[in-house]
């Protein structure tokens, strides 16, 4: 088992990542201070890791809550329904959310526990890969809007990130390779050496290699732990982790949420980001094509969706949360492995991007 810590004064916390960890709750059942556990998951996940978690949980109060499986239900309406199976439950303000699955599930339980009884505690179980690379750390936790992605939210730690690797086999491919998008970002935007070794080892990431995979998750939860302790509610270097994501969540939004994976926008929003980095010569073309590559090799989209024309995707990017007084602030690259945050992008360049991606 690896071990990470998130230093934030007394909220700190600690990452475990191990093949086999779900069903060994002597490591992290500490990280549980009452008696009572809610288990919120969806009904692709809880027919295969409901029950050995439940198990793992032996001898305290639980209950547990399945949601529908999809982006499209990560809503405020849906949200109700871990309201709803706390109060049925009765459970107090000592009670714990424990988050089993993946980002959509985790985003949505660390919302409810931050809001049950103004704030309950929270448990982390990441099991698809970009939950266990990204979304289960750092404590951004919230639902969408149909005007936009993440809208509605809070920051909100969980007590602690237990990701078991194992979980990862039952992932289907299209999922893994969402992930790897998130993976790569931390190569791009400040581990060029991650990058170099991303490009040589993703064979043996798509064949689920456990060393593999458990280095991809062990240097992406470094890279993201480090960025969150000194930054946590996003005041500045906290943006870098948003590479990709302006374009991407326009994506994500135009198309209708769970058209596109998360992981799929945020590739093609990368790869948009990087080309306006090489409009305003901070990257060479080589660059840009380098990363194309590597993310087609991990099967990623590198295109936009048909269905959006440049001035959705400016209609579309203005209401994301960087944006301030009006004016986009976007991520971009001014060299491999060094992101920035711009808030002065000539729009004439964002404009030429746009439509050079869009039909
Ligand atoms: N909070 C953050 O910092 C953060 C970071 C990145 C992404 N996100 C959010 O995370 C979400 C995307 O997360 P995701 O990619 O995990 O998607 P997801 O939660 O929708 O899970 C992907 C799919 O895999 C299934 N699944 C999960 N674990 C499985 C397993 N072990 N075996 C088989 N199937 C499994 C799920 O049921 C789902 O169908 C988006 O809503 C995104 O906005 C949040
Ligand atoms: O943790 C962060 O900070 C991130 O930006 C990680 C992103 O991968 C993630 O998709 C996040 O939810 C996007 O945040 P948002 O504030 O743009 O909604
Ligand atoms: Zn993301």
């Amino acid at each position: 088992m690896q071990t990470l810590t998130v230093e934030l004064a007394d909220r700190s916390y600690p990452i475990l990542i191990g093949a086999g960890l779900l069903d060994q709750g002597e490591y992290w059942r500490r990280y549980i201070p009452g008696r009572q556990v809610l288990v919120v998951s969806n009904d692709t996940i809880a027919p295969l890791y409901l029950q050995r978690t439940l198990a793992a949980l032996d001898g305290l109060q639980t209950a547990h809550v399945i949601l529908p499986d999809g982006e499209q239900y990560k809503t405020l309406e849906v949200l109700n329904r871990i309201f709803d199976a706390l109060l049925d439950a009765r459970f107090d303000r000592g009670c714990t959310v424990l988050a089993l699955g993946g980002g959509v599930i985790g985003d949505m339980s660390g919302f409810a526990a931050a809001c049950y009884q103004r704030g309950v505690h929270f448990l982390q179980v990441p099991t698809t890969l970009l939950a266990q690379v990204d979304s289960s750390v750092g404590g951004k936790t919230g639902v969408n809007h149909a005007a936009g992605k993440n809208m509605i939210g809070a920051f909100y730690q969980p007590r602690a990130v237990i990701a078991d690797t194992d979980t990862l086999n039952t992932l289907p491919d299209r999922e893994l390779a969402a992930g790897l998008a998130e993976v790569i970002k931390y190569g791009l935007i400040r581990d060029l050496p991650f990058l170099d070794w991303i490009e040589e080892n993703l064979p043996a990431l798509q064949a689920r290699d456990p060393a593999a995979l458990t280095h991809a998750i062990y240097r992406s939860c470094l890279n993201k732990a480090e960025i969150v302790g000194r930054d946590e509610r996003e005041s500045g270097e906290r943006a870098l982790l948003n590479l990709g994501h302006t374009f991407g969540h326009a994506i994500e939004t135009g198309t209708g949420y769970g058209q596109w994976l998360h992981g799929e926008a945020v590739a093609a929003g990368t790869v948009m980001a990087l080309d306006l980095s090489r409009r305003r010569n901070w990257l060479e073309p080589q660059d840009v094509e380098r990363v194309v590559k590597l993310f087609q090799r991990a099967g990623l989209p590198v295109t936009a969706p048909r269905e959006l024309a440049t001035d959705d995707f400016l209609r579309l990017m203005a209401i994301d949360k960087k944006a301030k007084d009006g004016r986009i602030n976007l991520v971009l690259l001014k060299e491999l492995g060094h992101a920035v945050i711009c808030d002065d992008t000539p729009t004439e360049l964002l404009r030429a991007t746009l439509d050079a991606f869009c039909c």
